[in-house]
C-alpha cells in the first residue's frame, strides 16, 4: 500500500519507519510542504491508500477537512480537536470518506480501556483519578486518552467525577494511572509507553484496516480485531 503521513514530527518520523516496515511505501509532509492543506488536493491523494495525521489540533481538523471531502481514507491520531468531531463525522460520511481516530493507537492502551471499564463497574464506591504524564513539548493538556479513559469510567458508572492530574516533564512517551481508592485500599491500572513504537505499530496497522473502507470508527471500536 501507499501511504500519505502528516507531520514529520516524533511519531510521524516513527510511523513513516514502521510503514517501511510493513513493506508499504510512504509519502511523508510537513508543515511547510503542507501548506495549510494546500497540498491536499484530489488528484494529489488519489494515489494513497489512506492518510495518517499525527499533527496539532488545528492542522488536523484542515486536514481532515481537505482529505476526507475528496473521500479519502483517513487516520487521525493528533489529539485535542475533538470538539470538531461531529463536523468530520458529517463530512466523512457525506463524501463516502473513511475516518478512523483515536487517543492512542497503542494496544496496550486499548487494554487499558477495556479493563478501566470492569474496574469502575466492580468498585461502584471508589473514588477514581487520573494522572497522566507525558514529555515537556506536548502541547495538550489533559492528553487525549486521560480524557478517553475518564469518559469510560464515568461511562460505565455516572456517578463518579474523575479528577485528572496532568504533569509535563522530561521526555516521557507516556505515562497514564488510573487510581481506584476507598478508606480501605487502592487500586492502581497503569500503562507507560517505553517509546513510540507501540503508537507507530497501531497507527500502521490502523491505516491498512481503514484503506477502502467508508464510514467512522473511533480506534476502540475496532482495535480487537487487530490485537
Ligand atoms: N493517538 C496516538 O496514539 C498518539 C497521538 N499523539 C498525538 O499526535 C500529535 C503529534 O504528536 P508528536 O508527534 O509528539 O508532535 P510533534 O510536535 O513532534 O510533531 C507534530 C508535527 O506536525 C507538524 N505539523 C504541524 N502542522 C502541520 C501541517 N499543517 N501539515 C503537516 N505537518 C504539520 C509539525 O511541524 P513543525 O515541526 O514544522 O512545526 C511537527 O513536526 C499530538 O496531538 C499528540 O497528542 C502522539 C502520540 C501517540
Ligand atoms: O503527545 C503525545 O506524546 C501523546 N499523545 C497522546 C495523548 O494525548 O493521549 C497519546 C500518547 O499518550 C502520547
Amino acid at each position: 500500500m501507499l501511504f500519505l503521513v502528516l507531520g514529520r514530527g516524533k511519531t510521524g518520523s516513527k510511523i513513516a519507519d514502521v510503514a517501511h516496515e510493513h513493506g508499504h511505501g510512504v509519502r511523508v509532509l510537513g508543515e511547510e510542504e503542507n501548506r495549510n492543506a494546500m497540498a491536499l488536493t484530489g488528484p494529489f491523494l488519489a494515489g494513497f491508500d489512506a492518510v495518517i495525521d499525527f499533527t496539532t489540533a488545528e492542522a488536523a481538523v484542515s486536514n481532515m477537512r481537505a482529505c476526507l471531502a475528496t473521500g479519502a481514507r483517513m487516520v487521525v491520531g493528533t489529539t485535542g480537536w475533538y470538539q470538531h468531531l461531529n463536523d468530520m463525522k458529517a463530512i466523512a460520511l457525506r463524501k463516502n470518506a473513511g475516518l478512523l481516530y483515536g487517543s492512542n493507537f497503542s494496544i496496550g492502551v486499548q487494554a487499558m480501556l477495556r479493563t478501566a471499564r470492569e474496574l469502575a463497574l466492580a468498585l461502584p464506591h471508589y473514588k477514581f483519578s487520573i494522572s497522566e504524564t507525558h514529555h515537556k513539548d506536548k502541547k495538550d493538556a489533559p492528553s487525549g486518552t486521560a480524557l478517553s479513559l475518564k469518559k469510560v469510567l464515568e461511562g460505565a458508572n455516572p456517578a463518579l467525577d474523575v479528577e485528572i492530574v496532568s504533569k509535563r516533564e522530561g521526555d516521557h512517551a507516556g505515562l497514564h494511572v488510573i487510581e481506584a481508592r476507598s478508606e480501605d485500599d487502592c487500586i492502581e491500572l497503569r500503562h507507560e509507553a517505553f517509546s513510540r513504537r507501540g503508537f507507530a505499530e497501531g497507527a500502521v496497522r490502523a491505516a491498512e484496516w481503514v484503506a477502502g473502507r467508508s464510514g467512522v470508527w473511533e480506534f476502540s471500536e475496532i482495535a480487537a480485531q487487530l490485537s
